[in-house]
């Protein structure tokens, strides 16, 4: 049994505005502290206990030690009716869910280099921590009114080995990240057979080789500088 909290009930020194969202493992609310700031408070759902020490432990661990403007700072840790909780910064802004699910909203090629710079930049970041997210997926990018990309939802995030945890995994992301945002410009016609995307979007072979290179259908990316330099080709091409 799940017990929720409806708005304006206090959970310790926070007062409940909203319910964001409710995964398998926990509940995310919105909050607001005692100085009016909002932030939010992951909970836990009790019979997700065992599963979830791992998701857990490893978003907490990950967020207290990344310190940058593009992942929310780790607050505290609370237990709320025995059950582990944490509260996080608030990020103000849109997830690109929520962008893509608008069907008249288009990406243009350069707000997608944009995107790319700015999610290559956070890879970069990670990698320096030796962290792979794992997870860089619509629902867990935020765009701020600036423009500026935050990436949220750390629950999968691992150190990275050489096994099953490697950096090529957020290369793949990256790249079905992007191909989803080209796909908004893109025109199905229900007549016509669907093909794969190399070959409906309307992309150069540059962009393709890009792309395939980070999903590894061609020659993976071994580091991160050759994505960087790779974009910048593109954008300057563009
Ligand atoms: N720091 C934040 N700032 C602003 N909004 C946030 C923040 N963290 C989460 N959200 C909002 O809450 C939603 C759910 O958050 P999140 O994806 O972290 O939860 P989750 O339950 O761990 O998700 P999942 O079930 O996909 O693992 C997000 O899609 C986003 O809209």
């Amino acid at each position: 049994m799940v017990n929720y909290y409806e708005q304006g009930e206090q959970i310790k020194d926070y007062s409940i505005l909203d319910i964001l969202g409710e995964g398998r493992y926990g509940i995310v609310y919105l909050a607001k502290n005692t100085k009016d700031e909002k932030c939010i408070i992951k909970l836990l759902k009790k019979d997700m206990l065992k599963k979830s020490k791992s998701k857990l432990f490893y978003e907490q661990e990950i967020l207290k030690s990344l310190n940058s403007p593009k992942f929310p700072q780790f607050i505290e840790y609370l237990e709320i009716d025995n059950l582990p909780a944490y509260v996080l910064e608030y990020i103000p802004g849109i997830v690109f869910e929520d962008l893509l699910a608008d069907d008249s909203y288009l990406f243009r090629k350069e707000q997608i280099f944009e995107i790319a710079i700015q999610l290559v930049e956070i890879i970069s970041i990670l990698q320096q921590n030796n962290i792979v997210h794992r997870d860089i997926r619509p629902p867990n990018v935020l765009i701020k009114e600036n423009q500026d990309i935050v990436l949220i939802d750390f629950g999968l995030a691992r150190y990275i080995d050489d096994k099953k945890y490697t950096k090529q995994v957020d290369y793949w992301y990256l790249g079905d990240f992007l191909i989803h945002l080209y796909y908004t410009s893109f025109y199905q016609d229900l007549e016509l057979e669907e093909r794969p995307w190399y070959e409906e979007l309307d992309i150069t072979e540059q962009e393709i080789l890009f792309l395939k290179k980070l999903m590894g259908i061609e020659d993976s990316y071994t580091n991160i500088e050759e994505i960087q330099s790779d974009i910048m080709k593109l954008k300057i091409q563009d």
